[in-house]
């Protein structure tokens, strides 16, 4: 089983070439299913989530092709005739839930095992199919399956979400690109990602005014074609290194970002003292010993997200003073906790708020990463603890960062992966 071992090492300085967005591409991959003809995707994160993904867009009988240097992949939907998603694929990964909206619109039928929850919570998929059925869907479900069918074609719908979910407004969004009249998606949730879902559904004809804004307008056409596409860069990645900036005291420009979408965690990092300069197309972190302590409450977008709370609890764990971080999207989302306080970290959870007493000195020990953004965070405290840190269970992390072992290296961290 791999590792990753950190030694506290000197501030990060240099610079960090952020990748593509893991949750823009994933949606992506899976729209492309609403084609016609081939699509080139660019700019990808070489995940294990994107592999995943691959596999299961193959295992409906599209064409996958990973370029060589693993940065675009070629997708050819033309000889899809399962619709039917395998288990131990969508059991991996629960963003393989976004095909269903895909293959419903364009095929009249899909039958995806239940998601189920995950580490941070229980994750129902209830709104995705509340949405399908009021465009005419049938639902049914048992031995572990959802199975959705349309006589026909989609007809059309005003869908006003209970929350705005992302995956829900992505599938939604999907699924009305191809279907009968008008859908009006209400509550909508107004993340980069979706933006970046509905240019690419743009460019292959579909008709969606208000992406980026709680009503999008759906226009359904009769076909898509293939399209060419660059996926936006990873707003959390980006995070992820700012926060690894500020908890070295360190001196980081993070290439390849869009400012404006790391606007929440900017304003966090300013209030806690650290020097933030934004530049078109990166932003320049300095920060010096002292972090004073501040308060996060997540939020959808633009709010502060859920999946930059763990790292920003790290910093906080290092702090001056005490901070309160209220965690609002998840259920269950402090696991990173119980393994922060292991280092050292003066951490009480009360209900979806942790309370935490800065303590400069983290120590370095042996942890587990618990999920994919709770492994970044103990990945954060390592490089500020005095000592080393063991990180275990870290296909966690691989889900999400690509080449974090070469990317914190290049910036003179001491981290090693070990098998
Ligand atoms: C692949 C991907 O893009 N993942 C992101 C996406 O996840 P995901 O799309 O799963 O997140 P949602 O926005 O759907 O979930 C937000 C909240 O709504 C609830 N909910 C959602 C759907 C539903 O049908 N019923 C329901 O109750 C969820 O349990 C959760 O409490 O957005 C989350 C919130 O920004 C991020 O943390 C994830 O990184
Ligand atoms: C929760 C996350 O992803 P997913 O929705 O793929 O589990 C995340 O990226 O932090």
């Amino acid at each position: 089983m791999s590792k990753l071992i950190i030694s506290c090492g000197t501030p990060l300085k240099g610079e960090v070439r952020i990748s593509g967005a893991k949750n823009s591409v994933l949606p992506i991959m899976a729209a492309s299913l609403l084609a016609d003809g081939k699509s080139v995707i660019e700019e990808i994160p070489y995940l294990n989530d994107v592999r995943v993904m691959g596999e299961l867009i193959n295992s409906l009988g599209a064409g996958v092709e990973f370029s060589n240097s693993k940065t675009t992949v070629l997708i050819n939907p033309s000889d899809i005739t399962n619709t039917t998603a395998p288990y131990d694929l969508v059991n991996k990964m629960r963003a393989s839930f976004l095909i269903m909206g895909p293959l419903l619109a364009k095929y009249g039928a899909a039958r995806i095992p239940l998601p189920g929850g995950c580490a941070i919570g229980s994750r129902p998929v209830d709104l995705h199919i509340k949405g399908f059925s009021a465009m005419g869907a049938e639902i049914t479900q048992g031995h572990g399956f959802i199975e959705v069918r349309v006589n026909g074609r989609l007809k059309g719908s005003k869908i006003y979400l209970d929350f705005p979910s992302v995956g829900a407004t992505e599938n939604i969004m999907m699924a009305a690109a191809i279907s009968d009249g008008q859908t009006i998606i209400e509550n909508a949730a107004i993340e980069p990602e979706i933006v970046d879902l509905a240019t690419y559904l743009g460019t292959m004809g579909a008709d969606i005014k208000g992406a980026g804004t709680d009503t999008i307008r759906i226009n359904g056409v009769d076909r898509l074609k293939g399209a060419n596409h660059t996926v936006i860069p990873d707003r959390i990645e980006a995070g992820t290194y700012m926060v690894a900036a500020a908890i070295t005291g360190g001196d980081v420009r993070v290439d390849n970002v869009v400012p404006d979408h790391l606007k929440p965690v900017t304003a966090k990092l300013r209030e806690a003292g650290v020097e933030v300069s934004e530049e078109l197309t990166s932003v320049h972190i300095r920060a010096g010993d002292d972090i004073r302590a501040v308060d996060i409450k997540t939020h959808p977008y633009p709010g502060f997200p859920t999946d930059m709370q763990a790292q920003m609890t790290s910093l906080m764990s290092k702090a001056e003073g005490t901070s309160m971080v209220i965690e609002t999207i998840f259920e269950n989302r402090f696991m990173h906790v119980n393994e922060l306080k292991r280092m050292g970290a003066n951490i009480k959870i009360e209900g979806r708020s942790a309370i935490i007493e800065g303590n400069p000195n983290l120590l370095g020990a042996q942890v587990k990463a618990t999920d994919l953004r709770a492994g970044a965070a103990l990945v954060l405290a390592g490089l500020a603890a005095e000592g080393i840190t063991e990180i275990t269970d870290i296909e966690h992390i691989e889900r999400g960062y690509v080449d974090i072992e070469k990317k914190l290296k290049s910036l003179g961290a001491n981290i090693k992966k070990v098998d």
